[in-house]
């Protein structure tokens, strides 16, 4: 039996590369160079579509952990990138074209893999099958994805306003309180007076935003327009918008504020707190920036910033087991972005867990779930827990470390221990579970 791939980007090579070290054979198929996605430039594999950077090395952060549990596994992906590295200070950064014509050399030469270059329309029958079309799934695939998840599971752009640590927030200045005091004091509330809002205003229409790429040119939907292009329609918008401070009273002044700004918890025990309509196309120190100036803000802790661009993804949490399978047909796995991870390594990491998993389906053998305190167990548990967030940054997303508020004078000896532990962890399942190391 034969495990199907779509997608040869950085979870499509990796879970075919996991697949065929178990002797298993696979049928991969690129779109690419026929039809190309309008980020990639090639028709290589695991074509690295922007930064040449793999972020941190040092195992005391998640994804330098990651890594490295990726390395003990066999990935491909890690192989390439070490065997390309180039010096990056604290970073794993490769040269790309050699990372990915690597990578590429490698499974176009494998005789158990073959390779289709053409896109896929339809959802194939063939099972096991691997969906990793990544974030540009082609249009026809989309649509297909679409007609296997509903409609409502499958989403075309991410939105997304910037999360700040709740301890970091300045509790002297910011208040709670619900609007009208309709129901409990939920909102933390961050007042302006005039000047404050006027110094604020001017600085959020002169920000820096990212400049749009050609397909992310497209309307913005009214409930979810940046905050600095509604800023642009005039002075008074935001007031009339995520700013206004109707039913709101400062209890500090027992006054209505001139402006205010709402921060909504972002996940069920308050640690964090999401700025509310303050979805955002500004670069990120500009975010850092324009954003602390509101008041309470002043020191606050991004936890991730705010986020707008095309992206097809599926709804995790309700689609998928922490497998990587699909609830409703368990032979067809999702791997990569299109699972809701995001970055180069997350997205191989998915693809290396669907991918051992898809052919352990081939073998007869039940699929693995990796142990919590793993970096790669912690991805998809987290993923597919109801509370979770597409693109977290992957030190909240994985749950492991403590805040990075929480950092002890540059070093940091819980993460540390943490690793330690994550390895051994690894080390014994791999062991137990016959995890090959070669083939
Ligand atoms: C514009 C952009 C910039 C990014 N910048 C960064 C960054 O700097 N750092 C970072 O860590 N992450 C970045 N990411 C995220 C990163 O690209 C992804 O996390 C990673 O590439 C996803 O891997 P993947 O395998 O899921 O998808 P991809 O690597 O995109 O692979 C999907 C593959 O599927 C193929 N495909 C799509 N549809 C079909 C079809 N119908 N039939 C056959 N093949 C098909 C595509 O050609 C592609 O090769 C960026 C993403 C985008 C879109």
């Amino acid at each position: 039996m034969t495990v199907t791939i779509i997608g040869a980007g950085l979870a499509g090579a990796e879970a075919a590369w996991q697949i065929v070290r178990q002797g298993v054979p696979v049928q991969l198929f690129e779109m690419r160079p026929t039809e190309m996605t309008p980020a990639h430039k090639t028709g290589n594999f695991a074509e690295l579509v922007c930064s040449n950077s793999l972020r941190g090395a040092a195992l005391e952060n998640a994804v330098g952990l990651l890594k490295e549990e990726m390395r003990r596994l066999g990935s491909l992906i890690m192989e390439a990138a070490d065997a390309h590295a180039v010096p990056a200070g604290g970073a794993l950064a490769v040269d790309r074209e050699g990372f990915s014509a690597c990578i590429t050399e490698k499974l176009v030469n494998h005789p158990r893999i073959t390779l289709c270059r053409e896109e896929i329309r339809e959802i194939p029958a063939a099972r096991p099958l691997i969906i990793a079309s990544g974030p540009l799934t082609s249009p026809a695939l989309s649509r297909a994805i679409q007609g296997l998840t509903g409609e409502d599971y499958f989403y075309f752009y991410d939105a997304a306003a910037p999360i700040v640590y709740a301890e970091s927030v300045d509790l002297s200045v910011a208040f709670w309180a619900s609007r009208y005091d309709k129901g409990d004091a939920d909102y933390l509330n961050c007042p302006m007076d005039e000047s404050e809002y006027d110094r604020f205003y001017e600085a959020l229409v002169t920000a820096e935003a990212h400049p749009l790429k050609e397909f992310e040119k497209e309307i913005y939907f009214e409930g979810c327009m940046p905050v600095e292009v509604m800023a642009k329609r005039g002075k008074q918008t935001l007031l009339f918008g995520p700013l206004k401070p109707v039913g709101l009273i400062d209890p500090r002044t027992g006054r209505r504020p001139f402006a205010v700004v709402q921060l909504r918890k972002e996940n069920r025990q308050g640690s964090m707190y999401n700025l509310v309509g303050f979805q955002t196309h500004l670069k990120w120190p500009e975010q850092k920036r324009v954003f602390r100036m509101i008041p309470g803000l002043e020191q606050a802790e991004f936890v991730r910033y705010g986020v707008m661009h095309r992206n097809t993804f599926i709804n995790s949490p309700t689609l998928l087991l922490p497998t990587y399978q699909l609830r409703k047909d368990p032979s067809v796995f999702f791997a990569g972005q299109i699972t809701g991870v995001e970055g180069y390594v997350e997205s191989a990491a998915a693809g290396l867990v669907a991918g051992l998993n898809a052919a352990r389906l081939v073998q007869g053998r039940s699929p693995l779930r990796f142990p919590p305190e793993t970096a790669i167990g912690a991805l998809p548990a987290y993923i597919t827990t109801a509370e979770a967030k597409h693109f977290q940054p992957m030190n909240v997303t994985y749950g492991l470390f403590p805040p990075l508020v929480e950092k002890v004078k540059g070093k940091r000896p819980r993460q540390q221990a943490h690793a330690r532990r994550a390895l051994e962890s690894l080390e014994r399942f791999m062991a137990e579970n016959l995890i090959v190391k070669e083939i």
